[in-house]
């Protein structure tokens, strides 16, 4: 086991300032992903910061080749059953593809949805300097507003492929910036080298939240199912198996097969009289 001084004390309930607080004093933040109540719930039981309800739900949870088909109503519909399900975590709802890029005003307009019909606290959008203009909108429109830099997979087409590791320290550096400016509370950094999300996390005074981002970000991000083992065939190198859940489901259910065949379940303890 690591040592975590952390362990067992009460949970507070996560809000703006105290995310923001946890990069000054050096407290890393924890955030992984959920779609629904059922997980929400046991997410938010185990302590961590932060639920993302991620547009990865178009990949997990729809099965999907990629991010971009996710809708608008379908991201409020998941956000909502994660945020009812939650006491302590800040919910951060991804807005989808094409939900915020033609212009602020519509950004704002579909912002305002998500916060209004899922109860969640803030929304997260792909882009740093590109998208300065809408992440400033969004902030002077008080909608708490994270960017995410880097990878971003909904701009996979351009990017030559889902999982590059994006490199150019002279762009990463000025959308961190460009985002913090504009008035972003976080940024997420996807598949960037280690040492320039070490150089980026220092530039910026918000926190960094890394995926394939190395040890140096202020705070980690997993997807829940993979880092929980129920996702076999996706495994990147910064991907590791927390549990092995699959295996469990799958051994379970085999029993529940075997029982049912073989008369053994239902017995009298449980059927009633
Ligand atoms: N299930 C799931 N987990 C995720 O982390 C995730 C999604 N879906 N969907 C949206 C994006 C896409 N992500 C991805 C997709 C592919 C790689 C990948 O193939 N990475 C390899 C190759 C890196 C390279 O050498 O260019 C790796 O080893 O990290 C990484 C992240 C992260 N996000
Ligand atoms: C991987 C995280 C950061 C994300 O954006 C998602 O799950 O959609
Ligand atoms: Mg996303």
């Amino acid at each position: 086991m690591t040592s975590n001084p952390n362990a067992g004390s009460p949970r507070k309930k996560m809000t703006l300032p105290r995310f923001l607080a946890q990069k000054e004093k050096g407290k890393k933040i924890t955030m992984v992903t959920a779609y629904d109540y059922l997980w929400a719930q046991l997410f938010d039981e185990a302590g961590v910061d932060s639920i993302l309800v991620g547009d990865s739900l178009g990949m997990v949870v729809q099965g999907r080749q990629s991010t971009v088909p996710v809708t608008l109503d379908q991201i409020i519909y998941h956000g909502e059953m994660v945020v009812r399900a939650v006491k302590n975590a800040l919910v951060i709802v991804d807005m989808p593809f094409m939900s915020y890029e033609v212009s602020p005003q519509e950004a704002i307009r579909n912002a305002g949805r998500i916060l209004k019909e899922t109860g969640a606290t803030a929304v997260k959008l792909e882009g740093g300097e590109s998208q300065a203009e809408t992440i400033r909108a969004l902030a002077r429109s008080e909608l708490a507003v994270m960017a995410h830099v880097g990878m971003k997979p909904q701009s996979h087409q351009l990017l030559g492929g889902m999982g590059r590791i994006q490199r150019n320290e002279a762009q990463l550096i000025a959308d961190a910036k460009a985002a913090e400016e504009a008035g972003a509370f976080g940024i997420v950094l996807e598949l960037i080298p280690a040492d320039l999300a070490q150089k980026v996390t220092d530039a910026i005074s918000i926190p960094t939240i890394g995926i394939g981002a190395g040890p140096h970000c202020d705070g980690q991000v997993l997807v829940s199912p993979d880092m929980l083992g129920l996702t076999p065939g996706f495994q990147p190198r910064f991907l590791k198996h927390f549990a092995n859940l699959r295996d469990a489901a799958i051994d379970g259910t085999r029993s529940f097969i075997d029982e049912v065949e073989s008369g053994q379940y239902p017995d009298a303890s449980h059927s009633h009289e």
